[in-house]
C-alpha cells in the first residue's frame, strides 16, 4: 500500500439525497475484453470485438498487441451497429516494448504470447507492477524452454526473448497468489507446438470464475480444453495444439463495475437497472445477485437486464469471497454502513492486488471512524457511525468506487484521485452523478452543503 507521491485533487463524493432510481449502462468487461484481444490476436483469421471496454487496462493490452504486429482497427461491427475493434492477427514480432501499467491481465497474459514473437519483448509498468507476483508465469515459461531475462525476484521488469515458437508440454505452477497465472498459460497454449498441460500445485486457487471464463472463451474459438470441472483430473488443465477461429464477439457489461451502482440501490433504498446483464456468464460479478440479496436487497433478472431494489437497510454478511475477490472493496464499503457485523474471508491474495487492499480498506474506513480489523485472510467489519474525511485510493480503482459508496451515506467524504477509476471505468464520476440525478460538474458541492452533519448515516 504505497501512497502516491502526488496527491491529485480531492473529489467530494456526492451524498444521496433520496432513493436512487436509475438505469445504468455499464461498459464492457475488462476480463472478457482482454482475453478476447489475446485470443483474436492468436487466431488464424480476423475477428470482431463489439462493445469492447475502452479503459486504461484494455487500451494497454491493445497497444501491446499492436506493438507485436497485430492490427487492431477502430470500426463498426459487421452488422453496422455499435462500436467495435477489428482484430487482424499477424506474425508476432520483436523487438517490442510493452507497458503493462498496473494491469494484472496485461502483465500475466502477454509474456506467453511474447514467447511466440520472433525477437525480444521488454515488459515494464507502473511501480506497483514490480511488486505484483509474476513468478508463476516466468518460472513456467522458463521450464517450457523460454529464455527470459529478469532479476530473479519473479516480477517485472523483464525481457522475453521470443524464438517464434514454444514447444509446450507439461508444466506445474503454484497459482495460489493469482488465478491469472493459470489463465495466462492456457490462453496461449493452443499455439504451443505440443499444447500444454498445466498442473496447479498450491493449496488454494482464487478466482475460479475467471479460470472458467478462460476455458469458455478458449472453447468458443475452437480450442480443445480438458479441465477439472468437467470430469478432468483435479487442478489440471490440458489444451491441445490447434488453430484458433476468428470470431464476432459482443463483450458483456462488466458486472464487477456494476457493483457500486447496485450498492447505491441497497444503501438508499432505491432501484437500479443494469441493461444487458447476461442470463448466463462466467463473470464473478454475477455473484452480486446473491451477495447483495443477503445484504438486504432483492433482484430480478430478465432478458432486459438486472433490476436491483434496496430497502435502505444494509445487513452485515459472513462470506467467503475467494472466488470473487475483486468484489471485496465494494462489499467492505457496504459492510461499514450495515446494521450488523461482517466477516469477509478467503481473500488473503488481495494483499497483492492493485494495492494491499486489506490494509488499504482497513486504514481508510477506520480513518472515517470505522471499526475494521484485518484477519489472516480477510476483514472483520463492525458497523458504527462514520464521519467525513479524505478517502485515499492508492491508485486502486476499486478503492475509489468503495469510497464513493460510503460517501452516499456519509457527509464530507472526499476521494483522493478518483481518476484512478480509469483503469477499468473511465466515466465513473459522471456515471455516478448521473445516477444520482445531479448534473456532472455539480458534484463539487462542498461537504455539508447537502445538509448532512458528520456522523449521520441516513439518506
Ligand atoms: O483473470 C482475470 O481477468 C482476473 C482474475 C482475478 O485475479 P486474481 O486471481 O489475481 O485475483 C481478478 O481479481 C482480476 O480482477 C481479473
Ligand atoms: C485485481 C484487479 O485487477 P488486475 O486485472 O490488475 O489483477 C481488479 O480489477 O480488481
Amino acid at each position: 500500500m504505497t501512497e502516491s507521491s502526488v496527491h491529485p485533487a480531492l473529489w467530494p463524493a456526492p451524498r444521496a439525497t433520496g432513493a436512487v432510481d436509475a438505469t445504468v449502462t455499464v461498459p464492457g468487461s475488462k476480463s472478457v475484453t482482454n482475453r478476447a484481444l489475446v485470443l483474436a490476436s492468436l487466431s488464424s483469421e480476423p475477428g470482431w470485438l463489439r462493445r469492447p471496454l475502452r479503459s486504461r487496462d484494455t487500451l494497454l493490452m491493445a497497444q501491446a498487441l499492436r506493438a507485436l504486429g497485430v492490427g487492431i482497427e477502430e470500426g463498426v461491427g459487421p452488422d453496422g451497429s455499435g462500436e467495435a475493434w477489428r482484430v487482424i492477427p499477424a506474425g508476432l514480432h520483436g523487438p517490442a516494448r510493452v507497458d503493462v501499467g498496473n494491469a494484472g491481465t496485461v502483465m500475466r497474459f502477454l509474456p506467453p504470447v511474447a514467447c511466440l514473437a520472433d525477437g525480444p519483448v521488454h515488459f515494464d509498468g507502473d511501480p506497483r507492477s514490480y511488486e505484483r507476483p509474476l513468478h508463476g508465469v516466468i518460472d513456467a515459461l522458463k521450464s517450457l524452454g523460454a529464455r527470459i531475462d529478469d532479476d530473479g525476484r519473479g516480477t517485472l521488469p523483464l525481457t522475453v526473448h521470443g524464438a517464434g515458437a514454444l514447444d509446450g508440454g507439461p508444466v506445474s505452477v503454484d497459482a495460489s497468489s493469482s488465478s491469472q497465472f493459470v489463465s495466462a498459460l492456457l490462453l496461449s497454449a493452443p499455439r504451443f507446438n505440443q499444447g500444454l498441460e498445466v498442473r496447479h500445485t498450491g493449496s488454494t486457487l482464487p478466482s475460479m470464475p475467471h479460470i472458467r471464463m478462460t476455458v469458455d472463451m478458449l472453447r468458443s474459438v475452437g480450442a480443445q480444453v480438458d479441465e477439472p470441472e468437467t470430469g478432468g483430473e483435479p487442478n489440471v488443465w490440458r489444451v491441445s495444439p490447434s488453430a484458433l477461429l476468428g470470431r464476432d464477439l459482443t463483450v458483456e457489461p462488466d458486472l464487477s463495475n456494476a457493483q457500486p451502482f447496485l450498492a447505491a440501490a441497497l444503501v438508499t433504498g432505491g432501484r437500479v437497472t443494469v441493461p444487458d446483464w447476461p442470463l448466463r456468464t462466467t463473470q464473478p460479478g454475477d455473484a452480486l445477485r446473491e451477495i447483495f440479496t443477503a445484504m438486504g436487497g432483492a433482484c430480478e433478472l430478465t432478458e432486459r437486464g438486472l433490476t436491483f431494489t434496496g430497502t435502505g437497510s444494509v445487513h452485515g454478511i459472513d462470506v467467503d469471497l475467494s472466488e470473487v475477490g475483486e468484489l471485496t472493496p465494494g462489499i467492505a464499503a457496504l459492510a461499514a454502513l450495515a446494521d450488523s457485523p461482517s466477516t469477509l474471508r478467503g481473500v488473503a491474495h488481495l494483499r497483492l492486488h492493485e494495492t494491499d487492499r486489506l490494509a488499504a480498506l482497513t486504514k481508510e474506513i477506520n480513518g472515517l471512524g470505522g471499526d475494521v480489523t484485518e484477519t489472516a485472510d480477510g476483514l472483520r467489519i463492525m458497523p458504527g457511525p462514520l464521519h467525513g474525511g479524505t478517502f485515499h485510493t492508492y491508485d486502486d480503482h476499486r478503492m475509489a468506487t468503495a469510497g464513493a459508496i460510503i460517501g452516499l451515506a456519509v457527509a464530507g467524504v472526499e476521494i483522493e484521485n478518483v481518476g484512478t477509476t480509469a483503469k477499468t471505468l473511465p466515466d465513473f464520476p459522471d456515471m455516478w452523478t448521473g445516477m444520482l440525478g445531479e448534473p456532472s460538474g455539480a458534484v463539487g458541492v462542498s461537504p455539508g452543503a447537502l445538509g448532512a452533519s458528520a456522523g449521520s448515516r441516513g439518506v
